[in-house]
């Protein structure tokens, strides 16, 4: 029996277990993690994907790391840990705390990876509930990448909001983009919807435009990877597009998050690093789900994984520690709660 588990991570006393997010929804397959370069090459191919999701693992990769090898350097370790993927601060802030807990030894480094997982449980709960108070029946929400149970230890942050509303008898109508390259909506985000039971349209990035055009869409809600000081925050590539879309057609546009996606140190969003990803991806499929091309070989590629959305488009931030306007923004707010949970 694991002693921690949430939808994608099954935690044992010596190793892990996710839920490898490369097969759904064709498969649902549980691949042991014994180190950290079965880790990285998980977090590497997005097996295990999604901001919160990225650090908790770290943070029991490395706590049992630790317990295996208690006289090896494990800020090495961490620090390889820490470059797998850039752009999410959750993994910078799962480590950071680990990292303060080296001189306590292996027990107290379990102890607090487990407290992590915990928290992101509560903090999306937090959230979610936020979101939720935003949502009302007959709202047609369209949302972007996976920002579900899959990929936290709990509800999820956007779709965790649209799971609240679920519970609380609020009709929706989700739009879910494809989300390509790597087809996080069509494949993840339109299987867990099914799984909570909410009507769900999959459309492809480029109709977005279209359908708000149209008058289909109430509101956007989208994840973060990393929000500014300045309330600027990176997310799924595409997000932008988005956002821009909805302020030209004044759709509502919401981007829900933990603290621990807050990043006071990035006063902007020209401060975030932007993770660059195989041009394999954008020539056609490529991945554990198949390999077709259809670009030319060898064609010239650019491939960020994530965007950033400028604050001046953000409707409101919704955080487990309050939903914060441009003005609340302005003051820092949504920076306060860092730290605390
Ligand atoms: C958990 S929600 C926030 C984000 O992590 C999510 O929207 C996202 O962009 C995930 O990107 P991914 O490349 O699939 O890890």
């Amino acid at each position: 029996m694991p002693h921690l588990q949430s939808r994608s991570l099954r935690i044992y006393a010596d190793h892990l277990e996710y839920l490898d997010q490369t097969q759904l929804p064709q498969a649902e397959q549980w691949v042991r993690c014994d180190s950290p370069e079965e880790w990285q090459h998980a977090v590497k191919s997005l097996a295990i994907r999604g901001a919160p999701l990225i650090g908790l693992s770290a943070a029991f990769v490395l706590s049992q790391y630790a317990a295996r090898h208690p006289q090896s350097d494990w800020q090495l370790v961490s620090d390889r840990l820490r470059a797998t993927r850039p752009t999410a601060v959750n993994l910078m802030y799962c480590l950071d705390a680990m990292e303060a807990c080296f001189e306590q030894g292996v027990n107290a480094l379990a102890e607090r990876a487990a407290e992590l997982f915990s928290e992101d449980r509560a903090l999306c709960q937090r959230m979610a509930e936020r979101g939720a108070d935003l949502l009302k029946t007959g709202d047609r929400v369209l949302t972007h990448c996976n920002t579900g149970a899959l990929a936290t230890a709990g509800v999820g942050t956007a779709i965790g909001a649209l799971a609240v509303a679920k519970q609380r008898g609020v009709e929706l109508h989700v739009f879910v983009d494809e989300t390509r390259p790597l087809l996080q909506g069509g494949r993840l985000t339109a299987w867990e919807m099914a799984d909570l039971g909410i009507p769900y349209q999959l459309i492809t990035d480029s109709m977005a435009a279209s359908l708000m055009a149209a008058g289909k869409v109430d509101k956007v809600m989208v994840g973060a990877d990393r929000i500014c000081a300045n309330g600027d925050f990176a997310n799924k590539v595409g997000t932008y597009m988005l956002a821009v879309i909805a302020h030209y057609h004044q759709v509502p546009f919401y981007v829900v998050a933990p603290y621990t996606t807050v990043d006071p140190a990035c006063a902007t969003g020209a401060d975030i690093p932007i993770e660059q990803r195989d041009p394999a991806e954008i020539r056609g499929v490529a991945g554990a789900f198949g390999e077709v091309t259809w670009a030319p070989d060898n064609a010239p590629v650019w491939n960020p994984a994530f965007d950033v959305t400028p604050a001046k488009l953000v409707t409101a931030w919704v955080l487990d520690t309050g939903v914060f306007d441009a003005a609340a923004i302005a003051r820092g707010e949504h920076c306060l709660g860092r730290g605390e949970s």
